[in-house]
């Protein structure tokens, strides 16, 4: 379809999503509308089949979750567009409509901006009048938990601290690609993996120009896991997103602008509210990791050695095609890591594990000092906070092994005064803010100290 004619789509719907249970396969279909005609996409996402037929309990609750992950999934596909109006396929109750309203105002907010399109943040969608049907209570907080694995440090973190709490954690991913696998494969656990396919068609509407940008891939992500939890007679699910995910990169028109946004706290709380709502899950989602700064997931990371040769965090490496081996060493999420891990482990490990030295590199400078504020705003890009990279600087500049190497010494000069004062009585090491990590699962990271 040409581009004008995208741009003058007036509405999103959901017109079906169905699930074959033999098989795993969901299919989810939506549609643009407008005067010059329809486009229609399908996604397919395919759940792991369990080894017995699910009861008729775990089936109502499967669906209810996939209700919603059908309407939170949607947003790959409206961004080509962005129209006015997003008609929802049927009756949600208040908190699982305020979770879609979000996802699609908040999640989409760095796409908004980027595109300046202001009225994608003031989206309210419609519901079709009516009540959802309530759900039946379904209490799956005593069993197994299945911990999310991005490949990345802190999904690491979290799978090691279960496993050594005694909880037996059942290591999940969504398209798993070979650095999954390999993290996988180096835990020793057996893993559940489900299958998300994006309609090609999205692909044909980018490469003409269709508008595009980021969306809230860890709503989409954790809904999966939501939903294969229950499907495998298994416990909640526990991810690993930190303190720093819920800090906005800017304000825009009045609007916080989040790239992690689906990975923040108050995104936490919407899922847990609508599964509660509409799927009656008790305890389905939390973040193990939620009161932690990155660099105090980093200092625990440290302490775990047997992932070295497979840990990679740069987003490079998660890309749909010409995905990179492993760390790109040349964007803000490689530049953070190193930065963050470099305080606490000694120089050749950290040279192993990234495959170079990104503080003996002068041409790293520029990217490191939008980093530690220096210059320009934080980058869109999973890092941490400006005064955890100043943290990380002034333990640097304290060890003998990196004092002189080049990209610590200029970065030393070009760091404010007042940045250091900040960082001399920072709290990065002291655990804080909101969370929603239960009471069994609160002692979990000390196993790790
Ligand atoms: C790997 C990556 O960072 N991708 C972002 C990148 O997309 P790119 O074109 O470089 O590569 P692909 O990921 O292969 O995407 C191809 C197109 O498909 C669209 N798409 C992809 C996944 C999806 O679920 N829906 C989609 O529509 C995508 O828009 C591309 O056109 O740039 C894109 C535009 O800014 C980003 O949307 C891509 O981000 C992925 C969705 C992704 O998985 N990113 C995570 C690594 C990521 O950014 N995680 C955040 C958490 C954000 C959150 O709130 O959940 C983080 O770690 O901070
Ligand atoms: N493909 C995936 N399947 C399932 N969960 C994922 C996937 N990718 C990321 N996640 C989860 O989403 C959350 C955010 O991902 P993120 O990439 O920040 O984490 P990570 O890979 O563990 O660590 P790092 O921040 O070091 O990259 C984490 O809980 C992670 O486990």
């Amino acid at each position: 379809m040409p581009n004008e004619q995208l741009r003058r789509m007036d509405a999103f719907t959901f017109p079906s999503y169905s699930i074959d249970f033999a098989t795993g396969e969901a299919l989810f279909d939506y549609t643009l509308t407008g005067p010059d005609g329809e486009q229609r996409f399908t996604e397919v996402i395919s759940l792991p089949v369990p080894p017995e037929p699910p009861s008729d309990e775990t089936v109502a609750t499967v669906n209810r979750v996939l209700e919603l992950l059908h309407v939170v999934a949607g947003v790959s596909y409206y961004k080509t567009a962005a129209p006015r109006r997003l008609v929802l396929p049927a009756p949600l109750g208040t908190a699982a409509a305020e979770l879609v309203t979000a996802v699609y105002t908040k999640g989409l907010a760095e796409y908004a901006y980027r595109n300046q399109l202001p009225h994608v943040l003031e989206l309210r969608p419609e519901v079709p009048t009516g009540s959802a049907p309530p759900a039946q209570v379904y209490d799956n907080s005593d069993r197994r938990p299945l911990s999310a694995v991005g490949g990345g440090k802190d999904s690491i973190v979290t799978l090691e601290a279960l496993r050594r709490a005694g909880l037996d954690p059942v290591p999940f991913s969504v398209n798993p690609n070979r650095v999954i696998v390999a993290v996988n494969q180096a835990s020793d656990l057996v893993p559940l993996a489900a299958r998300r396919r994006i309609d090609p068609v999205l692909f044909d509407l980018n490469a003409a120009g269709a508008l595009n940008g980021h969306i809230p891939v860890t709503a989409i992500n954790s809904l999966i896991a939501v939903a294969t939890a229950v499907l495998h007679g298994l416990g909640p699910v526990v991810m690993s997103n930190e303190r720093s995910a819920s800090d906005p990169n800017l304000i825009w028109n009045g609007h916080e602008i989040n790239h992690q946004w689906s990975k923040g706290v108050e995104a936490e709380g919407l899922l847990r509210a609508a599964l509660a709502e509409h799927a009656g899950l008790t305890e389905p989602y939390f973040s193990l990791l939620r009161s932690l700064s990155e660099l105090h997931i980093a200092r625990l990371f440290a302490g775990i050695d047997r992932y070295d040769h497979v840990v990679t965090s740069c987003n490079a490496a998660f890309k749909l095609r010409d995905a990179s081996e492993r760390w790109c060493r040349d964007c803000p999420k490689c530049r953070f890591v190193f930065l963050a891990l470099a305080p606490f482990m000694p120089r050749e490990r950290l040279v192993h594990i990234f495959g170079g030295d990104l503080l003996a590199d002068p041409d790293q400078i520029p990217g490191y000092r939008e980093l530690l504020g220096v210059d320009g705003h934080k980058p869109f890009e999973c890092v941490g906070e400006v005064e955890e990279s100043v943290v990380a600087l002034s333990l640097l500049a304290e060890q003998d092994q990196w004092r002189d190497a080049p990209v610590v010494r200029a970065l030393a000069e070009a760091v404010p005064d007042t940045a250091w004062s900040a960082a001399a009585t920072s709290d990065v090491f002291t655990p804080g803010g909101p969370n929603f990590v239960p009471a069994t699962y609160a002692k979990t990271l000390t196993t790790l100290l």
